[in-house]
């Protein structure tokens, strides 16, 4: 229980022998709520999905709650939320069916779900804002509450660390500010979160800390409010420490139109 949420080592990650993230070091604490940002196309997914064992780690170490990537035996300990998914329209599931699916991962084999786990996945969909819908098809709802459901689905394993990748995109304010309220319960009860996303401001109460991902290097990692001012004694530019000024990340960068977020979240 000592050992980090995460633990990057010199760590390389990409696809087939394709280098994408490298040399990353980053160690997250138990409990820490981290923000990864960076511009379009610099590593953020990959260094996630690196974490998850769904992109090749090529190089140096990834540590995982202790376990070497890959080798976590209770995978119900972390919790996804992948980029840009709603529920497949076609999918004929009601929420609570969705949610549950999380769930399984805390289930035996061939173990059906009972009290406990129905309260998890009541807890989960009431936590989003959704236990008015939960016996509703999930084709019923909009795109932003399909996306609050695949956050209910995740949190239903009751995950001791939780990944998202862009939770907010294409999400109204008002369940930008809900989801926010969720975070902020979850990361009080002890959940260790990391956030890829391109919006710190819904989130800005939650997330402390900042990693900035250029071009596949971690060019800063330091407290969320400086992730956009020159480096505090606090911060660790490894660029900087490579003798290369480390480029500032602003916060204040242009956010895309809402139609944009929309067609690139494909949740409409
Ligand atoms: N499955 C894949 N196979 C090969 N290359 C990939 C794959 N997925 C992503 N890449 C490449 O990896 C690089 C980084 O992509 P990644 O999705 O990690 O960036 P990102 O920072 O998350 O971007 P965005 O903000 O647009 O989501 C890009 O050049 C992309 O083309």
């Amino acid at each position: 229980m000592n050992d980090p949420a995460l633990r990057l080592a010199g760590a390389t990650i990409g696809y087939g022998d394709v280098a994408i993230v490298r040399d990353a070091d980053l160690t997250v604490r138990r409990g820490e709520a981290v923000a990864v940002l960076g511009s379009n196309g610099s590593g953020k997914t990959t260094l996630s999905r690196g974490v998850l064992g769904l992109a090749t780690v090529l190089g140096g170490t990834v540590e995982v709650l202790g376990a070497p990537v890959g080798r976590l035996r209770e995978r119900g300990r972390v919790g996804y939320v992948p980029q840009r998914h709603t529920v497949s329209g076609a999918m004929p599931a009601t929420v609570r069916e969705v949610v549950t699916v999380g769930r399984l991962p805390r289930l035996g084999l061939f173990r059906r779900p009972g009290p406990r786990d129905r309260a998890a996945v009541a807890e989960a969909v009431a936590a989003v804002g959704l236990a008015d819908r939960l016996e509703d098809p999930v084709a019923s709802l909009s795109g932003g509450q399909q996306r609050r459901v695949l956050v209910a689905r995740a949190l239903a394993a009751e995950p001791e660390l939780l990944i998202m990748d862009e939770p907010t995109a294409g999400v109204d304010a008002a369940s930008q500010a809900a989801l926010a309220g969720v975070l902020a319960r979850v990361s009080a009860g002890g959940t260790t979160l990391v956030v890829v996303t391109h919006e710190t401001g819904p989130l800005a109460g939650v997330l402390t800390r900042a990693v900035v991902v250029d071009s596949g290097l971690l060019t800063y990692d330091g407290p969320l409010a400086g992730a956009g001012a020159p480096a505090g004694p606090d911060c660790h530019h490894p660029a900087e420490a490579a003798g290369r000024p480390a480029r500032g990340y602003s916060l204040d960068q242009p956010r895309p139109a809402p139609d944009a977020v929309r067609v690139r979240d494909g949740s409409r």
